[in-house]
């Protein structure tokens, strides 16, 4: 059955001496509830605030013009020709969001064995850092490093006998890294989990006079269910073989993140990210409250997918269930989110003043 939502409840004409009108008013000093009495008391009080600043928007390129491609399993999200991509880069401008990030559905005639597309400084990703930074240069741009969108195996490294190659792949990822911030991205977001690429890649950036590209690591990235809906909008659902389990973190742990995190920090990352986002709120938690660095979540395509699907079916609703869980980021510490909520979230925050 579908719910209905109304408009939320609030007393007009509230007696200010109901509870003592009461005949048996418990004997209470403390009554948290006054704190929550109006909206203008609840708003003095407020502990965490989200702004369009703590938003990024992930966007997804694919090849062509002026096309816009529903992906299936994330209603209300599309993936963009470039020219698509620059209005959106735009609407970002427009909604003060600070930062877009992109992920690129790589035609399959281009995919193989060793995402060899990712290192081409003329791919989709690159292109459209081309093309928005020439239209709007104050928009940050994030650009992924990682293999998974360029691999006939869907997998985010090379693999030789079935294992996916640590030092081998890191020296590719440091050549896409290169492309991409070459084409004027702002920041790298390794998201490939390989050992060491954090400092190969500073080390490459600052090589070749790249000084001011910042990095964001994904430094705490879990072999997660969640990112299934990404994988459709990429394209690599349907060739992905076997799981991610001997790079992505083991969803029972948390030390072993602050490990993670610790080596990223030390190895050049200027800032880092935990993801997914709201299944991991206490790996948020723990990496801001021990290295007080500038810390990110990535809610996820499955977490999109959940509040979009449950809204759309009328069992939510949709905008208070969006807001709620992007505040839930902010209360656990988190310095922004990634979202594909980003624009919605940005207007509604615009307009609520
Ligand atoms: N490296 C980026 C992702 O894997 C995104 C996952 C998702 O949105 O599910
Ligand atoms: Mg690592």
């Amino acid at each position: 059955m579908a719910i209905k939502y109304g408009r939320p409840i609030e007393l007009r004409e509230v007696s200010r001496r109901d509870s003592t009108a009461v005949p048996h008013a418990l004997d209470l000093t403390v009554r948290p509830r006054r704190n929550r009495k109006a909206e203008w008391a609840r708003r003095m009080v407020r502990e965490n605030v989200l702004t369009t600043d703590d938003l990024i928007w992930p966007l997804f390129l694919i090849d062509g013009h002026n096309k816009r491609e529903q992906v299936a399993s994330m209603p209300g999200v599309d993936r963009l020709s470039v020219d698509q991509a620059v209005r959106e880069a735009e609407r970002a401008m427009k909604l003060t969001i600070p930062c877009i990030a992109l992920f690129p559905y790589t035609d399959p005639s281009l995919r193989d064995e060793e995402g060899s597309e990712a290192t081409n400084p003329d791919n989709l990703v690159c292109q459209a850092v081309r093309a928005i930074k020439k239209e709007f240069p104050e928009i940050g741009i994030l650009c992924d490093v990682a293999l998974d969108p360029f691999t006939s195996h869907g997998h985010d490294g090379l693999i030789s006998d079935g294992r996916i190659l640590n030092d081998e792949t890191v020296a590719v990822l440091v050549r896409q890294a290169l492309v991409q911030a070459e084409a004027g991205c702002d920041i790298i977001a390794p998201s490939d989990m390989m050992d060491g690429r954090v400092a190969a890649i500073r080390e490459g950036l600052d090589r070749n006079g790249l000084l001011d590209v910042q990095i964001m690591a994904y430094a705490a990235k879990y072999a997660s269910a969640f990112y299934g809906p990404f994988r459709d909008a990429i394209g690599s659902a349907k060739t992905l073989t076997g799981d991610k389990r001997t790079y992505q973190m083991d969803s029972a742990n948390t030390d072993e993140a602050l490990r993670e995190v610790e080596l990223d920090i030390a190895e050049g990352a200027d800032m880092v990210m935990v993801k997914p986002g709201m299944p991991y709120l206490d790996v948020v938690r723990r990496v801001k409250d021990t290295f007080a660095m500038p810390t990110f979540a990535y809610q996820v395509s499955g977490e999109y997918a959940m509040i979009a699907a449950a809204a759309n079916n009328g069992w939510l609703d949709g905008e208070r269930a969006m807001m709620e869980s992007l505040l839930a980021f902010k209360r656990a510490g988190a310095d922004g989110v990634l979202s594909y909520f980003a624009p919605k979230a940005a207007e509604k925050l615009l307009t609520q003043g």
